[in-house]
């Protein structure tokens, strides 16, 4: 469902050449919940940039659902659903104005889009908010709001970045409860976080990036074997100090 192959990205310094993304494989299948996690600086940012179309790849390339980033970044945005802890809402607009400009942007047909609208908002209990103006949303009904959204041109894959930052406990028992729902979904998920914790419980697999490369992939089972670490924090600890 996603395919990543061989990504890699340097940037120019004034001193010389930062390869942020280096040669960076891995698959996730549908109903996949994948964590992409590392350190500050590691590449993680620079590698969804790269899926979503934003960057260009020095070499490798990303593949969503059979389409390749490069060859057809319309076809690909189409099918990737991304969402952000610094998401925003157009205060002015009604929540469902909103979720419809977006279905809009993505080239939902009107009444599928109206479909469509109706049960994710029922999924995610925001019906009662469809008609209030997007800028009078507490915090967590915004979440709610933004996470409808990423969702409403039905993607196969999903990019999560970082989506409890910030966010109180029943605002990340919604990120726990709207991950569970886009596995049972068959959707392929990518979640970044620094919170390892949570990292532990929500994903299948993991890939840990350092300095650009992709030292571990793997079950946290099979990342217990291949480093003879106990919990992801130490595989992660032991990776940052070796
Ligand atoms: N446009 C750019 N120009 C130069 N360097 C960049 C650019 N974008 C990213 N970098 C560098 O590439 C490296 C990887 O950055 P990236 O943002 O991908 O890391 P990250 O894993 O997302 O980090 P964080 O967890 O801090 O968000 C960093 O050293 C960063 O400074």
């Amino acid at each position: 469902m996603l395919h990543v192959d061989s990504l890699t990205k340097s940037f120019p310094l004034d001193d010389g050449v930062l390869t942020a993304v280096d040669d960076v494989s891995f698959r996730i299948s549908p109903g996949e919940v994948f964590g992409l996690l590392g350190p500050n600086g590691a590449g993680k940012t620079t590698t969804m940039r790269m899926i979503l179309g934003l960057l260009e790849p020095d070499s490798g390339y990303a593949e969503v659902d059979g389409v390749r980033t490069a060859t057809d970044p319309m076809a690909v945005k189409s099918r990737l659903g991304f969402v952000s802890a610094s998401d925003g809402v157009y205060p002015w607009l009604t929540v469902r104005e909103m979720l419809l400009y977006f279905a809009d942007l993505y080239a939902v047909d009107a009444t599928l889009a109206e479909q469509r609208c109706e049960s994710l908002a029922d999924m995610m209990d925001i019906k009662h908010l469809l008609d209030r103006r997007a800028g009078e949303l507490s915090t967590g009904q915004r979440q709610r709001v933004t996470l409808v959204r990423g969702l409403i041109h039905d993607p196969p894959v999903m990019l999560l970045d970082e989506p409890t930052r910030g966010l109180d406990v029943v605002g990340v028992q919604t990120i726990f409860d709207y991950i569970d729902i886009l596995r049972r979904g068959g959707k392929a998920v990518v979640v970044c976080t620094h919170r390892l914790d949570e990292a532990e419980r929500l994903c299948d697999r993991f890939g840990l990036l350092h300095a650009g490369k992709l030292k571990y992939c793997g079950t946290l089972n099979e990342l217990k074997e291949q480093t003879g670490q106990a919990s992801l924090v130490d595989i992660f600890v032991d990776l940052i100090r070796n």
